[in-house]
């Protein structure tokens, strides 16, 4: 299923019109390649004002994510389904971020991207690997397939996370 950009639209709307009085800063971080400006450019097409930061994931880059979760109201985490060597260090990032005093609490929205790619792993065994369901007990999260290139699971995935933001 393709992306309707009219529904995306309308989900993207509906947080702008309800965040007016509030700033919603919104994380996109994974490692490089997962496909996070690819996703980003996507959102931004539509010319929607939120505020997403789009952090590179090159290792040397990745300590200063920190700098960035003050006052963030979601994270999306983008995984690279098709780069199984890569899985470990990508949950182990994410982990070590999650256990991040400032991101207690904050909705988590996890794109196990690039499904289109031959022998991509799904989405179910990424969730199984990542282990959230045993631990993280604190924030609404949500692990999802997507296609960025294609526009794929991005709408279904905003909608879940405008829906957990409004919540908290
Ligand atoms: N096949 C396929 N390729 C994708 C998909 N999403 C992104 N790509 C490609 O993967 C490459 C990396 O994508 P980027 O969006 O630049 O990745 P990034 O996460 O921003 O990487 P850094 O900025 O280095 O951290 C590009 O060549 C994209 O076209 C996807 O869903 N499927
Ligand atoms: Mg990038």
């Amino acid at each position: 299923m393709g992306l309707s950009i009219s529904s995306l639209f309308s989900s993207l709307g509906s947080l702008v019109r309800w965040s007016k009085d509030q700033d919603v800063r919104i994380l996109m971080l994974g490692l490089d390649s997962a496909g996070k400006t690819t996703i980003l450019y996507r959102l931004q097409y539509k010319n929607i004002k939120f505020q997403v930061w789009d952090l590179g994931g090159q290792s040397s880059i990745r300590p200063y994510w920190r700098c960035y979760f003050p006052n963030t109201s979601a994270i999306i985490y983008v995984i690279d389904s098709s780069d199984q060597a890569r899985l470990p260090t990508s949950r182990s990032e994410l982990l070590t971020m999650l256990s991040e005093e400032e991101l207690k609490g904050v909705p988590l929205l996890v794109f196990c991207n690039k499904q289109d790619v031959d022998g991509a792993i799904k989405p179910e065994v990424i969730s199984e690997e990542l282990g959230l369901a045993g631990g993280e007990k604190s924030r609404p999260w949500s692990v999802r397939g997507s296609c960025a290139t294609k526009g794929e699971g991005l709408e279904e995935g905003l909608d879940w996370l405008v829906n957990a933001i409004q919540k908290t």
